[in-house]
């Protein structure tokens, strides 16, 4: 295996601090050189955390004749032995299956193709589904359980939590039952492949937080009559006539009684998205924050702005309302209600999203969420971590930010605390894991106001552009700009398979 200078040199730390831990030099290698490929490089996975990826790599090794480095390593590394040999838990106490069925054994069976793809040759030794997956070495089905209609997540991998400690706290992470942790009304389960492996450590938040310098008024008394319907009763999608929430999106609701997309509003954001020339942009007054925050520190005067896409918005109903939870124009801020599975989506794409249920059109998924950071906050963690000068640079990011620029051009002149953006990569939730497809993913962004009236703030909420069916993968147009050479992170070579992938 060639590998890079830098890569050459993570190798060895990696290597070095695992032996001084009590692993054998030879296993290490070996399992490194499977990450490697795994992670195609990509360092970020297998140095998080201490090199937690490693470490359970090493730990989940069955062989016997490594068992006393295993126990020496665990002695060293202080982890919980018990949790690394724990069962395959199946709730209500029933023994693990190794047989599937349906469309079930089939998404893993190509999942296991993936896998195989991934891992050829003298590498990763992946099994085909239908032979390995039994045991406690595999995913597995509980027998009456279809995926498609279970209640409760059907499928189960063999590492119920991984743990570990870092600067001698314990912390655990990822529970394959689900990635959320509790923190969602519903659990989302991670379906790993055979090898074991989970995706790299993050918080799991389900409500965006402020990394620092952000300025977000949440006060009540900045929401005036025109922004809500404190006269209301009940829910307002019931009323004859739409109330004063329906102004924003040009005085109708944009959800149907079902909790769906209008399909007429729906058509104008995708309209939207796939023609966007077409469409109206505004240009920033003064400086543009995106214009600004590109030339960093230097004195050059920024370009100027290459303009903004008008989006539309949806004003949800809120607190000062005066309809109840269940109005049906609350929808966003319920949170995930989907079968939404993080899964391997393939070898050059990394892990993605998908639902476990057959999704209509205009259905919400789960919103973006994440560290809201001022433009320039990003900028500084974009260059620091990914810039020119550090090691990382030309490594792709495991998260996607997203500017929140869907209204700047209304307020005139921005401040920097109030041109803002969300980042997934330490703290997010689910929609980290969405992959990019360019132009005709099965998911769109769209903005969402919840509470507040200005739009500095809001949420960046996901709903499908046409009917899903279950265990497609969810994607969405990133909208980045592949040719920018002169971004501070560089863009990911494109594999979303699309005819107007722009990014190959
Ligand atoms: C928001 S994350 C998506 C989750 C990611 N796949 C993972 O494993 O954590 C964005 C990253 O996923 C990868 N990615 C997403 N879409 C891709 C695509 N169409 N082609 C190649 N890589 C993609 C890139 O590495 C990108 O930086």
């Amino acid at each position: 295996m060639e590998l890079s200078r830098i890569s050459t040199e993570k190798f060895d730390d990696a290597v070095k601090s695992m032996t001084d831990a009590g692993f054998l030099k030879e296993t290490v290698e070996q399992a490194l050189k499977k990450l490697i490929i795994l992670y195609e490089e990509n360092w970020e996975h297998i140095e998080a955390d201490n090199y937690s990826t490693l470490v359970e790599a090493l730990l989940g090794h069955s062989d016997p004749k490594q068992a006393g480095q295993k126990k020496r390593a665990e002695k060293n590394l202080n982890v919980d032995s018990d949790h690394y040999n724990k069962k395959l838990k199946i709730k209500g106490g029933q023994t693990p299956r190794s047989s599937m069925h349906g469309s079930a054994k089939k998404e893993l069976t190509e999942e296991a193709d993936s896998l195989e793809e991934r891992t050829t040759g003298n590498q990763l030794q992946t099994s085909r589904a239908e032979t390995t997956i039994t045991g406690e070495n595999s995913c597995t089905l509980l027998e009456s359980q279809d995926p498609c209609t279970s209640e409760t997540p059907t499928v189960m991998c063999p590492k119920v939590l991984g743990s570990n400690r870092h600067n001698g706290i314990k912390r655990q992470y990822h529970d394959v039952n689900d990635i959320t942790r509790g923190e969602e009304c519903v659990s989302i389960p991670i379906v790993c492949g055979e090898d074991g492996v989970l995706p790299p450590p993050f918080h799991y938040i389900s409500q965006n937080t402020t990394f620092q310098d952000a300025c977000i008024n949440l006060s009540l008394a900045r929401i005036g009559d025109e922004n809500c319907c404190s006269g209301c009763f009940g829910d307002c999608l019931a009323e004859p006539l739409p109330c004063a929430c329906a102004r924003e999106t040009g005085g109708d609701f944009a959800y149907t009684r079902d909790g769906l997309l209008k399909e007429g509003f729906l058509d104008a954001c995708v309209s939207m998205l796939r023609e966007p020339l077409k469409q109206p942009h505004f240009y920033c007054k003064g400086v543009c924050p995106i214009e600004q925050i590109m030339k960093g520190v230097s004195s050059a005067k920024p370009d100027a702005c290459k303009g903004h896409l008008i989006k539309k918005f949806i004003k949800e109903c809120w607190i000062k309302c005066g309809c109840t939870r269940n109005c049906g124009n609350r929808v966003v801020q319920r949170g995930i209600t989907r079968k939404l599975q993080v899964f391997l989506a393939s070898r050059k794409k990394g892990w993605g999203l998908r639902s476990a249920e057959n999704l209509p059109r205009g259905a919400f998924v789960c919103e973006y969420v994440g560290e809201i950071l001022t433009n320039t906050e990003l900028h500084k963690r974009n260059t620091e971590l990914y810039g020119k000068n550090n090691k990382k640079a030309g490594k792709a990011r495991h998260t996607y930010p997203v500017n929140l620029d869907a209204d700047w051009g209304t307020e005139g002149v921005l401040n920097d605390e109030e041109a803002l953006c969300l980042d997934g990569t330490f703290y997010g939730n689910v929609a980290r894991f969405m992959n990019h497809r360019c132009i005709d993913g099965n998911i769109i962004a769209i903005p969402v106001e919840v509470e507040t009236p200005d739009h500095h703030y809001y949420h960046l909420a996901f709903f499908t552009t046409r009917e899903v069916e279950a265990f497609e993968e969810l994607t969405w147009d990133y909208g980045i700009d592949f040719d920018d050479v002169n971004h501070p992170v560089k863009a990911f070579k494109c594999h979303c398979g699309s005819t107007f992938c722009r990014g190959r």
